[in-house]
């Protein structure tokens, strides 16, 4: 199809400025002759894409310029590819190659393809973020690309948001505030440690690959949730909130960044050795009305129609949902809030593999306190078939907001009806200083996309569908269809 073509050049046969498909060699070149060069999106295995090109022999020069432009012209119309993009590298992310990623693999993509760019290397953490938010000239582009991990994509998100709010008016610091959607598109190069956004909308983690969404502008819209402490704002979360195991395992691997993307399993390891449960209370509001539920099986793909209809249904029906908060007390290995699948290569199928993408939920996961064996059991089903919710100390629900209290952060009124009504004050004072006797810390950390947030109270609520991803969502492999003929325009 024309709208998976990256570009189309003319070349003449006699100069053998480009390199000639094996093919027609054996004609021989007449003085008219003129060569023309296709490059195109080639599917290979497991949803990896390449930039294939082919080259025909054109017997008349004008008839080769006329199907070169025409060609072109049809790419240019085609609405949803990007011109201007304003790039952002993280130099340090994952494994310290995003620099070499972008120049060896990216940026000749992008040259191919007449996208224009405006590169930034960042020189510090939140550089993109702060950039964005008060620097960039975003009326000069139709998108930004972020090169890092999931660590970098949530910056230009916080910058973009954040900016989008401001220029709207809209207050970020109330947690009820109806955020305005983001007109630019992102994409992401992964050259991070986890890559699970990327991993989840492009169902690999490749630049070349993202690199081919970009350019054929690809759209895939996403949800974000806001975190709030009080009435004020804390971060967004685009994959994964996690208080208990996950928060541990990412306060731990800060220390070890030096290791790279291995601090995760040793972080891990040595978290799941620890065991430490946490005391605290979630409220949460379940999503009504909506296809899908957690458990049902299906996977979040390219086109995905409960995206389609929960998106549609989001604004008439949430009032139908307000005032049915659930409340839950208990002692937590881990509290887990995936708004979308997670899907990752240390565990593809992810922490919610029926989340959706763009579906105005998040998925709830309550992991309660077990033995050390039955969580391992919980864990290792991330990595295979069995379904990680089917176990009696795991809970699952899809819901649109919720709140968590730890146990030894009690409001002021809370402590205040302590004493009133039993003369507890003294007693939760000792409480908060040393719970548990001292044996364990009452609190764990969040870890909200891989940064640690400063406030363990929070209240979460779901953004649908805002911001827009260069990706389209995994597609399902198609049997049938020859991927590989581009004549088949
Ligand atoms: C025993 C094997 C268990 C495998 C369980 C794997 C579950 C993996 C789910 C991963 C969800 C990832 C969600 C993504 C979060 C990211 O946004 C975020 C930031 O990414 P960035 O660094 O690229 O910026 N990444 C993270 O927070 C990293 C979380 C990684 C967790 C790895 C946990 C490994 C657990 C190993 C347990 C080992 C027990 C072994 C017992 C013998
Ligand atoms: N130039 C820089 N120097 C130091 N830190 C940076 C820089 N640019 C971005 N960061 C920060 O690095 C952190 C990790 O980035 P990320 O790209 O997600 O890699 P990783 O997946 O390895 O964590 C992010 O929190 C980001 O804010
Ligand atoms: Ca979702």
């Amino acid at each position: 199809a024309v709208s998976e073509i990256v570009a189309v050049t003319q070349g003449d046969a006699a100069s053998g400025r480009h390199r000639n498909d094996g093919r027609w060699q054996k004609m021989s070149p007449r003085t008219e002759e003129v060569q023309e060069h296709m490059s195109y999106v080639e599917r290979t295995r497991q949803h990896r894409w390449r930039c294939s090109e082919v080259t025909f022999q054109c017997p008349e020069g004008a008839l080769c310029r006329l199907w070169v432009s025409s060609i072109t012209e049809q790419l240019q119309a085609l609405a949803g590819r990007p011109k201007r993009l304003l790039v952002y590298i993280n130099p340090f992310g994952g494994k310290q190659q995003g620099r070499r990623v972008y120049e060896q693999k990216v940026s000749p993509l992008f040259a191919r393809a007449g996208i224009a760019t405006h590169v930034i290397v960042t020189e510090y953490a939140n550089h993109a973020r702060d950039h964005l938010r008060t620097q960039a000239e975003l009326d000069d582009f139709d998108g930004v690309v972020c090169v890092g991990g999931d660590g970098m994509f949530s910056e230009v998100v916080h910058g973009l948001v954040w900016r989008t709010q401001s220029d709207a008016g809209v207050d970020h610091h109330s947690p009820e505030a109806e955020l305005q959607p983001c007109r630019l598109r992102i994409g992401i190069i992964p050259a991070g440690s986890t890559d699970c956004i990327c991993f989840a909308t492009v169902g690999t983690n490749d630049p070349v690959t993202s690199a081919l969404h970009i350019i054929v502008g690809d759209s895939q819209p996403m949800d974000v949730c806001s975190v709030h402490h009080n009435n004020t704002f804390l971060r967004y979360s685009i994959s994964l909130l996690g208080y208990g195991f996950y928060g541990d395992v990412l306060t731990d691997s800060e220390r070890k960044r030096w290791m790279g993307p291995a601090r995760y399993d040793f972080s891990g390891l040595k978290t799941f050795l620890t065991h430490h449960y946490y005391e605290g209370t979630v409220s949460y509001l379940p999503a009504r009305g909506i296809m899908g539920n957690p458990r049902d099986r299906t996977k979040c793909r390219a086109g995905c129609l409960v995206c389609q209809h929960n998106g549609r249904l989001h604004q008439e029906q949430r009032a139908e949902c307000d005032g049915e908060w659930r409340t839950v007390r208990g002692k937590f290995l881990a509290i887990n809030a995936a708004s979308m699948s997670c899907a990752c290569p240390r565990s593809p199928k992810g922490l919610s593999p029926a989340a959706h993408l763009a579906d105005g939920t998040t998925d709830l996961i309550l992991v309660r306190k077990c033995s050390r064996l039955d969580f391992l059991r919980h864990l290792l089903r991330h990595t295979s078939k069995d379904d990680q919710f089917d176990l009696a100390f795991v809970d699952v629900h899809r819901v649109r907001r919720f709140r968590f209290t730890p146990r030894y952060c009690q409001s002021d009124s809370e402590l205040e009806l302590d004493l009133r009504e039993n003369g507890k004050r003294l007693f939760s004072q000792i409480c908060r200083d040393h719970p548990a006797c001292g044996c364990a810390p009452a609190y764990s950390s969040w870890n909200c996309d891989g940064e640690i947030l400063t406030h363990t109270a929070i209240e979460v609520g779901v953004h649908c569908q805002l911001i827009r991803l260069f990706a389209r969502g995994i597609e399902e492999p198609a049997v049938f269809e020859d991927f590989t003929n581009p004549c088949a325009i």
